[in-house]
């Protein structure tokens, strides 16, 4: 329960005073914003995709085709903008997504400590990537009293495989997250002009360094040999995993597991047969695979498909009123990607919770305005396809 809208009249209020944000609201300044203030090898990572980015760009359009009409004289004094999942209230429906790098987003290398700290300031739960510049237990520690789940690259090797999950566990994480989409990298234009792949350079392996299989298959302290740790990174990453490997993932944690990559309706039903407990539909933001779909135009028949199991939902998410579609077209929760990396590259902590502030600000006023003060209503008005 919240009162997201709040945060607007904070700014105004300030205003009164000659106090501007001191990060855009929306997001095309933002992104310009933040273009100028990354580092080009971490800029040509974040805000590249695949080929010629249609498929990135189509994510963001797509939600253009998709429109809400408002209802009147409804009572929206109070919005609801909570949610259940895993067992556990949340105060809002969104969540961070897990991005590989945001470690090395921010000057001081902990970008990833940072991306928790603005969890712990928000209550929007972060999922942390398997790619992290800080060991997971640390950047746990550092989400606070707010709920974490970790994002697994499972290793091919499976004892390594295992022993992240058991360590995610044993730090407090509340759902193990299984990235399909990313066993190859993808081809990625702005990347391979510039040579540039920042795992390969030993950036984000921190899990996989502070890691006691990883350390024993090594055979020495990462620290002591680099390459020979990087290069044993890459022999690990990226299990080729099939339905026939989901026993296997299950045995590894009694958490609640969501697969993460799934835009087909097919797979959702097969997922949801096997007993998985949440479904995450996305397309890696266009990261992975160009000439696809727009995720948003996947989303009502994945959720359609999932008879009832939560599907989480990102890519393209850039305000507050693409919340409210996903949600409106079944979403149970929905994943904010580079906006709150960008927020993080321009002001740290304060700049990733500024911009998850302004998204659930949009959101709940949207919701006020449209005469649909909870999800159920949201969910129960839908939105016209255009
Ligand atoms: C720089 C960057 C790094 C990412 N790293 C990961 C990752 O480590 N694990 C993962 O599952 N997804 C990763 N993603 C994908 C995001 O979780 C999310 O699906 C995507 O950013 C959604 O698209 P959007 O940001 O354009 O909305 C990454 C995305 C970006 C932009
Ligand atoms: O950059 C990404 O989106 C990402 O998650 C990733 C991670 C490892 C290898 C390739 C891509």
């Amino acid at each position: 329960m919240g009162h997201y809208g709040d945060f607007q009249n904070a700014i105004y209020l300030a205003g009164t005073q000659g106090i501007v944000p001191k990060l855009p609201v929306d997001f095309a300044t933002l992104e310009a914003r933040a273009k100028d203030a990354m580092p080009p090898a971490v800029r040509d990572y974040v805000m590249g995709g695949c080929g010629d980015e249609f498929t990135q760009d189509e994510n963001a359009r797509g939600f253009h085709r998709y429109g809400m009409v408002p209802r009147m004289l409804v009572d929206g004094t109070t919005r609801d903008l909570s949610i259940e999942l895993f067992g556990r209230r949340l105060p809002s429906p969104i969540f961070m997504s897990p991005i590989g790098v945001a470690g090395i987003a921010t000057p001081d290398g902990h970008g990833d400590l940072a991306a928790a700290k603005a969890s712990a300031l928000t209550g929007v739960p972060l999922m942390a990537s398997t790619l992290s510049n800080d060991p997971l237990e640390a950047v746990y520690e550092a989400t606070a009293d707010t709920p974490a789940w970790f994002q697994l690259y499972t290793p091919r090797d499976p004892e390594l495989a295992a022993s992240l999950v058991a360590r995610a566990e044993a730090a407090g994480y509340e759902a193990i997250v299984v990235t399909l989409d990313t066993w190859v990298t993808g081809w990625r234009p702005r990347d391979l002009n510039a040579g540039n792949f920042p795992q390969l350079k030993g950036a984000v392996l921190q899990n996989y360094f502070s890691d006691p299989v990883f350390q024993q298959r090594l055979g020495c302290a990462p620290a002591d040999n680099p390459a020979a740790a990087i290069g044993l990174w890459v022999q690990s990453f990226g299990k080729v995993l099939t339905w026939s490997d989901l026993p296997w993932l299950r045995s590894l944690t009694k958490l609640p597991i969501v697969l993460k990559g799934i835009c087909h309706p097919d797979d959702a039903r097969r997922a949801v047969d096997a007993g998985i407990d949440a479904i995450f539909c996305s397309n890696h933001g266009g990261r992975q695979a160009n000439g696809g779909i727009a995720a948003i135009d996947m989303l009502a028949d994945v959720v359609a498909a999932s008879g009832g199991v939560p599907v989480l939902f990102d890519s393209g998410i850039r305000s507050g009123s693409d919340v409210v579609k996903a949600l409106a077209l079944g979403a149970h929760a929905v994943g904010i990607g580079r906006p709150w990396l960008y927020g993080l590259a321009l002001d740290g902590a304060e700049g990733a919770a500024h911009v998850l502030r302004c998204i659930l600000a949009e959101a709940d006023l949207l919701m006020a305005v449209n005469g649909c003060p909870t999800i159920e209503a949201v969910r129960a008005e839908g939105v016209r396809r255009l």
